[in-house]
């Protein structure tokens, strides 16, 4: 059945779109689009003043499976996906057991089989993460990994760093870094400064990230790999990573939402829903992010989701788990508090959340054109909806945006020319 979304005002200037479209899509693909497509008997999608553009990408997403399904699973992490806009994620290694041989890698594609969005297997760098022993990279790469990483913990072995790049360049596959020293970093729980002092928790330097972004970047000229940096979240690293791809090093690095958009500042609630790997960090770091942002100087935004339970997240600030659930916000938040004032454009958006990451994990991405496969987001400009930790598919209802009021929400995703993800009239439906 041929379906027809027709009047929606479409952006994707990569294919020299920016107006209104109609667009057919078939089977998975995208069929024709023209300015005015006639109707013969299609199912017509009216998009009439509503925002059409590829459904996004996010290269940084705890899924979860195996070992921690109370956290999240395949399904549910993908319906999150569809629901916060996503066609396709990258899962992070960080499992149990961590994804460090084909079995697991295997047995995530196998689950990947029946998820609603495409979802792509990051290996580990270091057997169990921990650091001490490659993980088999040449056996990860032949079972399709798109990445390596050993997210959630940094290589802290600068030696074990090198080979393992240059084992990743051996095979094409970039190295994605969590970067913290572990010795500065210690047992801090929100970023060292001011609030840590006024609000007697343990604070996480921002030296402790930019020491080993530092490091990376030396091994990396060295090696000639391509490394990417996770949740860059400070000015000192940003400073680093423009530096370096001044002198042409073959460097990217992501910003999650949340880091463009909180500070230390609110941990004062004691809300553990703030408490996250990088930390929330100053007001002067924040800002260089969005001043980053609006230069367009950001690779990649990844939203870093880490879906934990209520347990986890239960009691004392200094034990709860660090992470923050993100799917099913990004987008509207990056709407609202940066397309809407014009500090960047949906291209923009686009480069950071499609086609970078395409490019980095080498994951299809041709946007909208002819021929190309039907992954579209319709985003409703004018919604206003406020955030419902409790409506999340995600488990992982850990957000500290719940309650929210937000204008503007993703109201289809069409994965491979299938409506995933309905939520007109407020359904909030996946359709499998
Ligand atoms: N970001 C986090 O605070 N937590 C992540 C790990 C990570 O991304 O480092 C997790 O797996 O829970
Ligand atoms: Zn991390
Ligand atoms: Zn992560």
């Amino acid at each position: 059945m041929k379906s027809l979304i027709k009047n929606g005002r479409v952006y994707d200037s990569k294919n020299g779109l920016d107006g209104k479209y109609d667009i057919l899509i078939e089977a998975d693909k995208i069929i024709k689009i023209k300015k005015e497509i006639e109707n013969k008997d299609y199912q017509v999608i009216d998009a009439e003043g509503e925002i059409i553009i590829p459904a996004l990408i996010d290269m940084h997403t705890h899924l979860r499976e195996p070992g921690y399904e109370e956290k999240e699973t395949v399904k549910t992490g993908s319906e999150a996906a569809a629901a916060g806009g996503f066609s396709a994620v990258a899962a992070m290694p960080n499992t149990n057991p961590i994804a460090d041989n084909p079995a697991v890698v295997e047995h995530l594609k196998h689950k990947a089989e029946k998820a609603v969005v495409r979802v792509y297997p990051i290996g580990s760098i270091t057997q169990a993460s921990k650091g001490e022993v490659l993980s088999e990279i040449g056996t990860l790469a032949k079972n399709g990994v798109k990445a390596l990483s050993d997210d959630g913990n940094p290589v802290m072995n600068s030696e074990i760093m090198r080979r393992a790049m240059e084992y990743a360049s051996a095979f094409n596959l970039p190295i994605i870094d969590h970067c913290e020293d572990k010795n500065l970093s210690q047992d801090g729980v929100m970023h060292e400064g001011y609030y840590s002092t006024i609000f007697g928790l343990k604070g996480i330097p921002a030296a402790a990230e930019e020491i080993m972004v530092a490091r990376d970047i030396v091994l990396a000229e060295m090696t000639g790999i391509h490394l990417h940096i996770a949740h860059l979240s400070t000015e000192g690293s940003l400073n680093l990573v423009k530096e370096a791809k001044a002198r042409g090093v073959n460097i990217t690095f992501e910003v999650t939402p949340h880091h463009l958009l909180l500070t230390d500042q609110i941990v004062g609630d004691y809300n553990p829903d703030t408490k996250v790997h990088p930390p929330l960090r100053s007001q002067r770091d924040k800002d260089v992010l969005v001043k980053a942002l609006q230069a367009g100087e950001i690779d990649v935004l990844a939203t870093d989701h880490a879906p934990h339970t209520f347990e986890d997240k239960l009691g004392e600030f200094d034990y709860a788990a660090f992470g923050i659930s993100g799917l099913e916000t990004a987008l509207a938040l990056i709407y609202n508090n940066f397309i809407k004032k014009g500090i960047i454009d949906w291209n923009d958006l686009l480069r950071m959340y499609y086609y970078k990451p395409g490019e980095i994990m080498d994951i299809e991405s041709e946007g909208l054109k002819e021929g190309a496969r039907a992954d579209i987001l319709i985003f409703n400009p004018e919604r206003e909806w406020k955030v419902d930790k409790n409506k999340f598919k995600s488990k992982g209802k850990n957000t500290p945006f719940n309650g929210k009021e937000l204008c503007g929400k993703n109201e289809m995703t069409f994965v491979g020319a299938k409506l995933v993800y309905d939520d007109r009239g407020g359904k909030n439906e996946i359709l499998y």
